[in-house]
């Protein structure tokens, strides 16, 4: 029977255990310049245990920050940043792929020296700015233009390649949570009446067109996409999202990329078994999954692999935690984005005595 410590090859990456550490935003890369630092390496390498490291969600170029302290991926100072954490990763034995990122109008002018953020319609989010005080709404963002596009995908293609540079193992595309690709793919924020536009392929365009520039610089067995069918974040829908996501799914496989990771909980209508039958390739769950459930995932195949977002934040040995039964830790989410070493890098491993008289 397979389980979460039974290895997998995905793509080109042999996995030594099917648990992977969820992308997670924990706006440490604090300082002029958006930088990953000796901290953050830290923090990864506590964790490198994992099956697969997907890093923290990193903007391809500033216009696609939304965030205050989130990494990017466009200059020098950056991928020598990344470099550190790449290297300390491998060097623990870990594997790390970086997600790539681009907010769309889940931003705000704060972000953008004054400018406003660009969507593939002038339709705004609901809600107010992410972890901005005192409290914004979002503004109404301003449509891209036809002629904009092909620098988009230029960008995701130079951060694909920065990726590289940074030691990586590959790229994970960020399709989901509502940001920029996901605007242009569900028609709830793409009113477009071009190309990118109207039609189920016209809205996915955007998204195969990054994907075909990151597998001619990674390959497609390292490249990874990340996709939410259920569409619940940041105000956003679609009218057919099995039509949609399947659409997307079989477009991947035809590409035969490393994996889909698809953030849905447990519970009905969820899309995961159509996309993964759709995408005929390695089918990664998220989000709310427990060790148990995880495990009843794998073994009846509905999934290869699970990320774990919150548990990897307060464990960082997770994957040992797993095979033991041992007690978890409690995340403290007063700490998820507070920019400091506090809940980031000081929650504890097992020691020996914790472990005393258990198989190892
Ligand atoms: C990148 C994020 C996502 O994918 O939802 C994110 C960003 C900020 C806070 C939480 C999550």
């Amino acid at each position: 029977m397979t389980t979460l410590f039974t290895p997998l090859q995905a793509g080109d990456l042999n996995l030594p255990n099917r648990i992977i550490m969820a992308p997670l935003t924990r706006s440490r890369a604090v300082g002029e310049g958006r930088i990953p630092n000796a901290l953050m390496a830290q923090y990864y390498v506590q964790r490198a245990s994992a099956g697969l490291i997907l890093s923290e969600a990193t903007a391809v170029t500033p216009q696609g920050v939304g965030y205050a302290d989130t990494p990017g991926i466009w200059s020098d100072e950056q991928v020598a940043g990344w470099r550190q954490i790449t290297d300390a990763v491998h060097a623990a034995g870990g594997r790390i792929m970086l997600q790539l990122w681009h907010v769309g109008r889940i931003s705000d002018p704060v972000f953008l020296d004054g400018e406003l953020p660009v969507a593939p319609s002038a339709i705004a989010a609901s809600g107010h700015v992410s972890l901005v005080r005192p409290k914004r709404p979002y503004v109404t963002p301003r449509a891209l233009s036809l002629e904009e596009i092909p620098g988009l995908v230029a960008a995701y293609r130079k951060g694909a390649e920065n990726a590289k540079a940074a030691g990586f193992d590959g790229v994970e595309i960020h399709g989901a949570n509502g940001y920029l690709l996901d605007q242009f793919l569900q028609d709830s924020t793409n009113k477009r009446t071009d190309a990118y536009g109207g039609s189920i392929e016209n809205r996915a365009r955007l998204l195969l067109e990054i994907t075909d520039a990151c597998i001619e610089v990674w390959g497609a067995g390292r490249v990874g996409m990340h996709l939410a069918p259920r569409g619940d974040s940041h105000s956003m829908g679609d009218s057919d999202p099995a039509a949609t996501f399947g659409y997307v799914a079989r477009e991947l496989g035809k590409r035969k990329i490393a994996f889909i990771c698809a953030r849905e909980s447990l519970g009905d209508g969820r899309l995961g078994p159509q996309i993964k039958e759709a995408f005929g390739g390695v089918y990664i769950a998220n989000e709310k999954m427990t060790r148990e459930s995880a495990a009843d995932l794998i073994a009846t195949g509905e999934a290869d692999a699970v990320a774990f977002g919150k548990l990897f934040i307060a464990n960082p040995d997770l994957p040992r935690r797993f095979r033991l039964g041992a007690p978890l830790n409690v995340p403290n989410p007063d700490t998820f984005y507070h920019p400091s070493p506090e809940g980031y890098i000081d929650y504890p491993a097992l020691n020996d005595a914790d472990v005393a008289g258990t198989a190892a």
